[in-house]
């Protein structure tokens, strides 16, 4: 077994197996505290929340608290696990909400046979939290499934790896494109992958500005082409009226290539056909389209990009969940509109430019990071993101009327 294989599995299962526990955020030592905190006592938080539903945010941790909830069908690229399978990532994001907005999460995952089933079951316990992050749901079910959870709920519900993902793959290739010295309105986009992230990576760069006719999508089949009678209605958005049937078609001087497929399916031959000073971001887990080191082997003016912790510009959404829920959660947004997921793209973005703090080097083990090719976008581990990102999204909220409360003191700090 390798070194890392090792390390990786021993952090899961020491000092306890698993990534997150729960903790008491109350004292609860005496017969007073329990006399308060359950018999008789609870009974009045009970009452009140009864004669007023408002009052679950006052009394319970409602208001702070996330489900990430999968039935494990796309797991990462790793592909159809499974409900339990799934679980030691679904406990990795609610690591990351603790860790990067201080957002209390449960991972869910459910098994179930039909959509409408996980549908149902999602829906009768959405009252519990403040909102629902979807994650690693294939498509197309996914995008039935968070339709019809938006409808039936009240809290934000927000499926991870279509919105969060495009977020951010928006967020850097607008950096990219500009430290490139190119258009978004003229650049050819090959886009790998016609599943949950694709497609909403693919329509959040059009209302960038990108435009339909120059992307080229491809799924398992080629080219999602308008000749092509087995599209469902998602693909058929981008099916491009064109002669081209291939990835090697299609990235013949393409500007972008954009992976949400599986590992290893750019080759460094394709990788060469490209136009000058190409746009790559291999964003497939845990193994990108084409590895780094093999990218820059063949190409010296590319900007490259993957979803990984271990290399320069990771475009993992990530960057975004945590923060856009904190911004969600605090002005009690009913939903996560496109204000608040645009605002989320720009603040992101921008913090790329600015300056980076000693603290976010040392975690990162560099000595620099500027806004360059190898610094599209902050690290994950950069603390100014909950509080700019978060803001953002909670101003849009307050702005586009979804949000229930005024924007909080605190972001004016
Ligand atoms: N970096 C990040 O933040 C994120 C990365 N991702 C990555 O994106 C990938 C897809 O995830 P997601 O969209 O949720 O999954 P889906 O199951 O919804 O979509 C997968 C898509 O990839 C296509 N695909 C798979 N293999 C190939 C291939 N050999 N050639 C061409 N297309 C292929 C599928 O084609 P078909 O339709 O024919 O089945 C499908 O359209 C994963 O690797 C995941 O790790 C996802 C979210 C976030
Ligand atoms: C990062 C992520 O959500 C994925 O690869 O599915
Ligand atoms: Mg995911």
């Amino acid at each position: 077994m390798s070194d890392f294989k090792q390390r990786a599995l021993d952090y899961h299962a020491f000092p306890t197996p698993g990534k997150i526990a729960i903790e008491i955020t109350t004292e609860a030592e005496t017969s007073e505290d329990l006399s308060l905190a359950y018999s008789p006592g609870v009974a009045e938080p009970c009452r009140e929340i009864a004669d007023n539903a408002e009052n679950v945010y006052k009394y319970t941790g409602k208001g702070n608290t996330v489900a990430v909830i999968s039935n494990g069908s796309a797991v990462l690229g790793l592909g159809n696990l499974g409900p339990m399978a799934s679980k030691p990532v679904m406990e990795g994001k609610a690591l990351l909400f603790k860790r990067f907005a201080n957002i209390d999460s449960f991972d869910i995952e459910v098994t179930h046979e039909t959509p409408e089933e996980f549908i149902n079951t999602v829906a009768s316990i959405a009252d519990t939290f403040g909102g629902i992050n979807l994650e690693d749901i294939k498509a197309p079910d996914c995008f039935i499934i968070e339709k019809a959870l938006q409808e039936r709920c009240n809290i934000p519900i927000f499926h991870d790896d279509q919105h969060g993902t495009a977020i951010v793959t928006a967020a850097a290739m607008l950096n990219a494109l500009d430290i490139q010295d190119k258009d978004i309105a003229h650049v050819v986009i090959v886009c790998l992958g016609a599943g949950a992230a694709a497609i909403a990576c693919m329509e959040l760069l059009i209302q960038c500005g990108a435009k339909r006719e120059k992307i080229y999508m491809l799924d398992t089949k080629g080219i999602v082409h308008s000749r092509r009678t087995d599209l469902n209605e998602y693909k058929t958005l981008f099916a491009n009226n064109t002669d081209k049937r291939t990835l090697d078609d299609a990235i013949e001087e393409a500007d972008v290539f954009v992976g949400v497929s599986g590992p290893n399916l750019l080759s460094t031959e394709q990788l060469v056909k490209m136009a000058e000073r190409p746009i790559v971001f291999a964003c497939s887990n845990p193994d990108p389209e084409i590895k780094p080191e093999l990218a820059h082997s063949v190409r010296n003016d590319l900007i490259m990009a993957t979803g990984r912790s271990d290399y320069p510009n990771q475009v993992n959404n990530v960057l975004c969940f945590p923060f856009i829920f904190r911004g969600a959660l605090d002005v009690r947004a009913r939903e996560i509109n496109q204000e608040m997921k645009i605002a989320a793209v720009h603040a992101i973005r921008a913090l790329a430019k600015e300056p980076v703090p000693e603290s976010v080097l040392k975690a990162s083990g560099e000595s620099a990071l500027t806004f360059s090719r190898d610094y599209i976008i902050p690290r994950p581990m950069d603390p100014r993101l909950c509080n700019k990102v978060a803001k953002a999204v909670a101003q849009a909220a307050v702005d586009s009327g979804v949000a229930i409360l005024p924007m909080p003191d605190h972001y004016n700090d």
